[in-house]
């Protein structure tokens, strides 16, 4: 959509007014390895299809990790299976690209996309024991997805064994002939890390991987993967309900509300100065360490969204402490906001000002 200089958000960019964050680089400089472009994903239901993703946007460049937050229900994991190419029945990619290094994954031929991405994008979800099998062997495990691949025989076993001891797995031999109940399920985890990364990916996607984990194994996993993704280039979209996890791992975050990024921003920028309405919501109903046991924590108030009854115009609109009747009329596009990225007619440095006038000092800024 084209934007309306007349838009209040076309009115802060002729104010000038400053970003209060760090300057960190909205998009990477370089070509992405990932782009996701105006993604679409629609799953039949009875009453006919409903959208679930409804235009995402999103980079990932090599070496980088970028997380995706967003609260239940905003299309996070949707928008991973999309890209993975493992929708459930019923779901089907209906608008958009994925492009992998410039190539389309959309409109390629199903086998040659299949190829692809078993081969170049791998995929880490929540629970180990449901995505292990348990009556296989750790080795076989790792081998198989490399000889769907034409890896020979004896190139899998070596390379298995390689991979296991990269994501930190003790004894790589012994532990191939084990089963998975042998494990720990920080050792799951990490071999299905292993799995992921076996055939040598350019994109890493992991669904809330750690979010089962005790803290310290979750920050040993978090360590290694940020490790993996230097040492090989790694492109890492890391899926997670945890702030804290963003702070560890991310270089970016894009936060999801209602199948779409509302803001996509550097992390330290995100977490300084956020400019999507929702987003702030979510940093202030995070305790703080100078008040740890602050209670109550503000919530954002309002029930979240009904993907099959979504309003007209911004679908945080009923929710937003900042809104304006514009907003209620049209959904605003994800626009370049200084140095972020924003869906909001009237993002921070709109609602700073109007505070301003009222308090007559920033309270944000
Ligand atoms: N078959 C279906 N019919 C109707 N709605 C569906 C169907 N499958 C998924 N959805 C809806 O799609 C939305 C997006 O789901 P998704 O799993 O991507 O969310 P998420 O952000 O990953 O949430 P969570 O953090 O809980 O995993 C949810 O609101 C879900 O209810």
């Amino acid at each position: 959509m084209k934007h309306d200089p007349n838009t209040p958000q076309g009115s802060a960019y002729r104010n000038g007014t400053a970003p209060a964050g760090p300057a960190e680089a909205v998009r990477p400089a370089r070509e992405p390895v990932l782009a996701v472009r105006g993604l679409r994903t629609a799953v039949r239901t009875a009453s006919g299809p409903l959208e679930i993703l409804r235009g995402v946007d999103l980079d990932v460049e090599r070496g980088e990790t970028v997380a995706v937050v967003g609260e239940s229900g905003s299309g996070k994991s949707f928008t991973a299976l999309s890209v993975a190419g493992l929708l459930p029945g019923g779901a089907e990619v209906t608008d958009g690209r994925v492009l992998l290094e410039g190539r389309d994954l959309v409109t390629l031929p199903e086998e040659e996309r299949r190829r692809i991405r078993g081969a170049e994008i791998g995929m880490v979800y929540q629970d180990p024991m449901t995505s292990l099998n348990p009556v296989m062997r750790i080795g076989k495990q790792v081998t198989e997805g490399l000889r769907a691949h034409g890896w020979s025989k004896e190139a899998a076993h070596e390379r298995a064994l390689d991979v296991l001891g990269e994501v930190g797995l003790p004894s790589p031999r012994a532990l191939m002939r084990q089963y998975p109940h042998q494990l720990s399920g920080g050792m799951r985890q990490r071999v299905l890390i292993a799995c992921a990364l076996a055939p040598r990916p350019k994109v890493l996607i992991a669904d809330e991987p750690t979010t089962a984990l005790d803290v310290t194994i979750q920050q040993q996993i978090l360590a290694t993967v940020s490790r993996l993704r230097d040492e090989y280039g790694l492109a890492v979209v890391w899926i997670t309900h945890d702030l804290g996890v963003v702070a560890r791992i991310a270089d970016r975050v894009a936060v999801m509300y209602a199948g779409r990024v509302a803001e996509l921003s550097g992390t330290r920028r995100l977490f300084t100065a956020p400019q999507h309405p929702y987003t702030d919501g979510l940093l202030r109903s995070l305790p703080t360490p100078a008040h740890p046991h602050q209670a109550p924590l503000p919530q954002i108030g309002g029930s979240p969204i009904l993907l099959s009854d979504l309003p007209r115009g911004c679908p945080f609109a009923a929710r937003c402490p900042h809104r304006a009747d514009h907003c209620t009329t049209e959904e605003p596009p994800l626009l370049d906001r200084d140095s972020s990225r924003a869906a909001c007619w009237f993002p921070r440095n709109e609602w700073t000002g109007k505070r301003l006038e009222v308090t007559g000092r920033a309270q944000d800024a």
